[in-house]
């Protein structure tokens, strides 16, 4: 089975609220509120990528020494095996933007089991409840 690299981030806010992004319509999985991220392409180093997405989904800057690992995602889809490394960032610049037209929402993290995630997500609950 295909193993696919995707990696994620729990941008935590002062509040200590996470946030969620919405998968847009037309995409698998649509519908349902995930951490913001995405494939790592050929190449990249996977904070890397998530500069690159944060950029292009949010329009924020982030450095890679600002992204901390925290733990990760290995599940099994229908047709892939993703495995998904999950940091948490507290610092970045700019203002947070669903540039995709994606709908985000700040969540505490006792409130995240109200927001459908893609299954691969619900093991990282935990680990979100004990850091913030
Ligand atoms: N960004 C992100 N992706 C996740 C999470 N949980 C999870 O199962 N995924 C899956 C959904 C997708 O199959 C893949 C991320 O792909 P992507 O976001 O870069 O690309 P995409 O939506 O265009 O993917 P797709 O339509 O081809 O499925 O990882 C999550 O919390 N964040």
């Amino acid at each position: 089975m295909k193993l696919l690299l995707v990696v994620a981030v729990a941008l935590v806010d002062a509040d200590g609220r996470i946030l969620l992004a919405q998968r847009p319509p037309g995409k698998s999985m649509a519908g349902l509120w995930e951490f913001p991220g995405g494939k790592i392409e050929p190449g990249e180093r996977p904070e890397e990528t998530l500069i690159r997405e944060l950029a292009e989904e949010l329009g924020i800057t982030v450095k890679a020494d600002c992204l901390a690992p925290l733990t990760f995602a290995s599940h099994v889809y229908e047709d892939f095996h993703l495995l998904m490394p999950l940091y948490v960032c507290r610092r970045w610049t700019g203002t947070i933007q669903g540039r995709e037209g994606q709908a985000l929402k700040w969540v505490r993290p006792r409130q995240l089991r109200d927001y459908p995630m893609p299954p691969a997500d619900e093991p990282l609950i935990p680990f979100l409840l004990d850091l913030v």
